[in-house]
């Protein structure tokens, strides 16, 4: 279950096997201005792993204490966004404007193998397992450690548990692309599912018989988005809370998202 609030703050995951370019694409969107957590780094900075595991060659990682971090940090950057759109007087059309620039768009990007873990939207980098033997390879990665992601990638692990924790989940395949082509394509569908996500949730506060310009909320709307039938509403903690329904089936009408929507990529028959 999720709660959000109008105008919306996204929390989207940069997930991919290790070596599909989370790393660098995301170094080259915090470039240019998006707001970028990077949770390996933001684990070891907050202590977060408790143990390393020899024969894996990784740390394992305590994933509530993890999720408890990471809210705290985006309850802190959504803060923030909040407090500066609430200081302007926006219509609909001029705050769409206003996020174009990635400085002021309300979205947090988590970047991470396991991001999509903490996440409901996420965006799948994935590359041609041949193509990510060759980046693993000059990594110096053990053989071992090498197939075992090569072969990940190819029966879509990632993917796969997208579609598990995930409300809306996109692929892109960087194979062929430069480290510049897939930062643009990230950029791309990040604002158009703002965009989407802006007015689904006007929508749904049309709904519930509130005024849902901008501007209008002296407290917070809140909605859970989750698979149920109807409108309903409930009181928690004093705070009112409309359950909406969301439509979970891959059914876009955005063409941006449309050329992202997952499930194109079938490398299984490269499995020996
Ligand atoms: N189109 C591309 N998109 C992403 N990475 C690419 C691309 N082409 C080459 N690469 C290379 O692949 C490697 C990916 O490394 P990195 O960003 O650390 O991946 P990850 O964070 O997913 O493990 C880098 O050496 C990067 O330069």
């Amino acid at each position: 279950m999720c709660i959000y609030s109008f105008p919306p703050f996204l929390t989207i995951a940069l997930t991919g096997t290790p070596g599909t370019g989370k790393t660098q694409v995301s170094r080259l969107l915090e470039k240019d201005g998006y707001s970028v957590l990077h949770l390996t780094e933001f684990i070891s900075e907050h202590n977060i792993s408790v143990e390393r595991d020899q024969e894996r060659d990784c740390n394992v990682v305590d994933m509530d204490g993890l999720e408890k971090a990471v809210s705290k940090f985006q309850d802190k950057i959504r803060a923030g966004f909040e407090k500066k759109i609430k200081e302007m007087n926006f219509s609909d059309e001029d705050f769409l404007r206003y996020t174009k620039d990635p400085k002021n768009l309300p979205v947090l990007v988590v970047e991470s193998h396991m991001a999509h873990c903490l996440c409901d939207l996420a965006i799948v980098l994935r590359s041609h397992p041949a193509v990510l033997k060759e980046r693993l390879d000059a990594r110096g990665y053990s053989e071992k450690k090498v197939h075992e992601n090569v072969l990940s990638e190819s029966i879509d692990v990632i993917l796969c548990d997208c579609y598990d924790y995930c409300r809306r989940v996109y692929e892109i395949d960087n194979s062929f692309l430069k480290l510049s082509e897939t930062a643009s394509c990230v950029k791309e569908i990040i604002h158009a599912l703002y965009e989407d996500e802006f007015l689904k949730f006007k929508s749904y506060i049309s709904k519930t018989g509130e005024d849902n310009s901008i501007n209008s909320h002296e407290k917070q709307i809140n909605l859970i988005l989750e698979p149920a039938s109807g409108l309903t509403i409930v009181e928690e903690e004093g705070v009112v809370i409309y359950e909406s329904e969301y439509d979970d089936s891959v059914d876009e009408t955005n063409p941006i998202l449309m050329k992202y929507v997952p499930g194109k990529n079938d490398w299984s028959n490269l499995i020996d």
